[in-house]
């Protein structure tokens, strides 16, 4: 399998952007591609700022944020991926849209390029599956912000190829990033055990047994985690965090996964957090105001 040259994004949106930032960041070029030209726009404002912060603090130059935007190119048709060595999907979490994605992608790509999925959670194998290169399909699962956060799961479908996995292993070294090997399990490692602990916040939060302030406060100041529960939970998604409870407890079949009904009512409601503006927290006060 050939070193890894030139890196594919699918999807600009919380998360393309920031696996774009890290691979122009290490030197790569790469394309970013997305349905509307409005989300790469964004993506490409995002990643400046999140490039202006490493330069002010120092761990970049102007000549490097220059030098890494200058390595994306972006655009709306899935063709510009067409000398990809790998193509990243972190498109939407719905498992139908990532099969219609990846059908359409298998023919423009060239025979030795690897697809990997971003997927919170969905079947690596179900995924390969709908491709024409289960052997060269693998996930590879970023975590948000992705310039901050250090860890990629690697979870290797049952077709998946050894030179595929070595592969993408020693692309996330260069980018920096440190590997853990996951089954292909609902939710993998992480989110088998983050989602439902952010699921149970909801629960608890819905039966009353604390308002969202006083959650979030108890786990950031009573367990040290950098971000309480349903303020994390809106920084992901909520449309993202429903979606893999919907996988653990449809994959895993325990009562115990069940998502809460009020995380069902925000998504209906369009609230899913940080990206439209109101989730549990209302964005458009500041600081953030809880919305119960
Ligand atoms: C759902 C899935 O499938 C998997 C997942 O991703 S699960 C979610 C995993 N992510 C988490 O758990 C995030 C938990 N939260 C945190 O770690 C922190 O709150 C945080 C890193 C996001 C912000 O840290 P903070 O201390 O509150 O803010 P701050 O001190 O301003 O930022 C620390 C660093 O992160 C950077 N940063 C903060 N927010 C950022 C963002 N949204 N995007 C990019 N960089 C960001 C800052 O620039 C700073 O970096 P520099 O030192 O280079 O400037
Ligand atoms: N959010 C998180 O914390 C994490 C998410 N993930 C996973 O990463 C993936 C992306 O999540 P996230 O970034 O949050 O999602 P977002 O909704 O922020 O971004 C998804 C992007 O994909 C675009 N898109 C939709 N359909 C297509 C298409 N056919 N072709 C190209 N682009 C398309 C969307 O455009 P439009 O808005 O127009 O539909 C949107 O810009 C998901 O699989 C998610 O589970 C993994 C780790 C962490």
């Amino acid at each position: 399998m050939p070193e890894i040259a030139k890196v594919g994004v699918i999807g600009a949106g919380a998360m393309g952007n920031g696996i774009a930032h890290v691979s122009a960041a290490a030197g790569l070029p790469v394309v970013l591609v997305d349905v509307q030209q409005a989300a790469l726009d964004k993506a490409l404002a995002t990643i400046g700022r999140n490039f202006d912060r490493q330069v002010k603090r120092g761990a970049a130059t102007e000549a490097d944020k220059q030098a890494a935007l200058g390595r994306i190119a972006t655009g709306t048709d899935q063709s510009l991926l067409a000398d990809c060595d790998i193509v990243i999907e972190a498109a939407t979490e719905r498992e139908g849209l990532k099969v219609e994605i990846l059908k359409a992608l298998c023919a423009k790509l060239k025979p030795a390029a690897i697809i990997a999925s971003n997927t919170s959670s969905i079947s690596i194998t179900k995924l390969a599956a709908a491709t024409d290169r289960p052997g060269r399909f693998i996930g590879m699962h970023f975590f948000n912000p992705v310039p901050v956060m250090k860890l990629v799961e690697v979870i290797r479908g049952l077709a998946t190829e050894e030179a595929t996995t070595q592969a993408v292993l020693a692309l996330a070294k260069r980018l920096g990033k440190t590997t853990a090997m996951a089954e292909d399990m609902p939710g993998f490692i992480v989110n088998r055990v983050l989602v439902p602990m952010i699921n149970e916040a909801i629960v608890a939060l819905h039966e009353g047994v604390g308002d969202i302030a006083s959650i979030d406060a108890g786990l950031k100041l009573g367990a040290n985690h950098p971000m309480g529960p349903l303020e994390l939970a809106d920084f992901i998604g909520l449309d993202v965090c429903l979606a893999v409870m919907e996988v653990l407890h449809e994959g895993l079949g325990d009562g115990k996964y069940r998502p809460c009904p009020l995380l069902r009512q925000y998504v209906a409601a369009g609230w899913y957090g940080r990206k439209t503006g109101r989730g549990f927290y209302d964005y458009a006060q500041d600081p953030p105001k809880p919305t119960r």
